[in-house]
């Protein structure tokens, strides 16, 4: 493959016009593919220098569509892209994008569910970053995101991020990725924001969410009924927990499931009517934390400090861990004479 010194793009293919996109894909954007086109080349360019320095690197974007995205990042001369789209109608469009960038950017399409697609194998050639370097790896993920699927991928993405699999595989990889605004300002919400919400707890103790900007829903095609942020992510070096995801996400649950009442109310669902009230007190109290602030009130650090004083409980007596206050009335009932000393 020739460098990328001697060799230039000389011109990509114009971006279809709507009516373009009409006739060739007989587009109605499909609902159940959450399809929101992007046609503006200076939003679309906009986007991916959010993403830093992608020249020379590692990219995947999901969900491609009609390439206006796919166009911008090519353009920055990235070493190799990886485009995960599910819709078969575009897969034309980018062969012709792929055959026009052939001799100077590797480029892979490959026609899959994102939900199932595995980063890990994307760059075979690409060597890790230690986790600690100061310089972070050129591995990125950009997307302008299907809405219906954006806040599981994030979550999928975290908990990755916190077992360094996946795309962090490569090291401290970062994310450049649309959400409907609301979802935007929740992720990047911090303490007394009422905004605040389990979704902020999970984008903050592993990474550094950042709204960089807000695109408005007019800009898309067909136009949502809302608009959108882009958001930028990269994992922190020293992530602010050393739980387990699972049991972060959780509590985090636990914390934020009765907004509006005092945080114990939420916290005292975790244990079994037997011993609810005082384990409930002990769990706030090994924590330091008043259990009469709301939710939104409390910092990143309360909040696992709540977690911790829960997994220091439950390591001493592992059965409370499966109790679930939503089970079956006849499931809970098994739980009615329970208490510490039957352990
Ligand atoms: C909001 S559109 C963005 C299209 C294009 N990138 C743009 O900005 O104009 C979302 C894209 O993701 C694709 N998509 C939806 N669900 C997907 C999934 N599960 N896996 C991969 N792609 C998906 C849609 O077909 C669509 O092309």
């Amino acid at each position: 493959m020739a460098t990328m010194a001697s060799v230039r793009i000389h011109r990509l293919p114009p971006l279809p016009t709507i009516r373009d996109l009409i006739r060739l894909y007989k587009l109605r954007a499909l609902k159940q593919f959450s399809q929101n086109f992007l046609m503006d080349e200076r939003l679309t360019d906009k986007i991916v220098k959010a993403a830093g320095r992608i020249e020379n690197g590692h990219v995947i974007e999901i969900g491609p569509g009609p390439g206006s995205i796919t166009r911008s990042i090519l353009r920055q001369y990235p070493k190799h892209l990886v485009v995960v789209e599910k819709d078969r109608r575009f897969m034309p469009t980018l062969e012709i994008l792929k055959e026009s960038t052939q001799n100077v950017i590797q480029m892979d399409i490959v026609r899959d569910d994102i939900l199932n697609y595995r980063c890990e194998h994307a760059f075979p050639d690409c060597h890790a970053t230690d986790w600690n370097d100061k310089n972070l790896p050129n591995v990125h993920l950009i997307g302008n995101l299907p809405f219906a699927i954006s806040t599981r991928l994030l979550i999928n993405w975290i908990r990755d991020m916190s077992l360094r699999q996946g795309a962090w595989t490569y090291g401290r990889s970062s994310l450049t990725l649309t959400f409907q605004l609301e979802v935007a300002q929740r992720i990047v919400a911090g303490m007394a924001d009422d905004q605040r919400c389990r979704l902020s707890l999970m984008s903050q103790l592993w990474a550094k969410p950042e709204l960089r900007f807000i695109i408005p829903g007019k800009a898309f095609v067909p136009k949502p009924d809302v608009d959108v942020g882009v958001i930028t992510m990269v994992p922190l070096k020293t992530p602010q927990t050393d739980l387990p995801f699972e049991l972060i996400e959780k509590i985090m649950r636990y914390i934020f499931s009765l907004r509006q009442k005092y945080v114990r109310r939420g916290i005292q669902n975790l244990f079994p009517p037997t011993i609810r009230d005082e384990m409930t007190v002990q769990l706030f109290k090994n924590a330091e934390v008043n259990p009469e602030l709301r939710s939104f009130q409390l910092s990143n650090d309360e909040c696992v400090r709540i977690a911790k004083a829960y997994h220091e409980i439950i390591q001493k007596y592992p059965k409370i861990d499966q109790y679930n206050y939503r089970s079956p009335f006849a499931e809970r009932l098994l739980w009615d004479n329970w208490d510490l000393e039957s352990v």
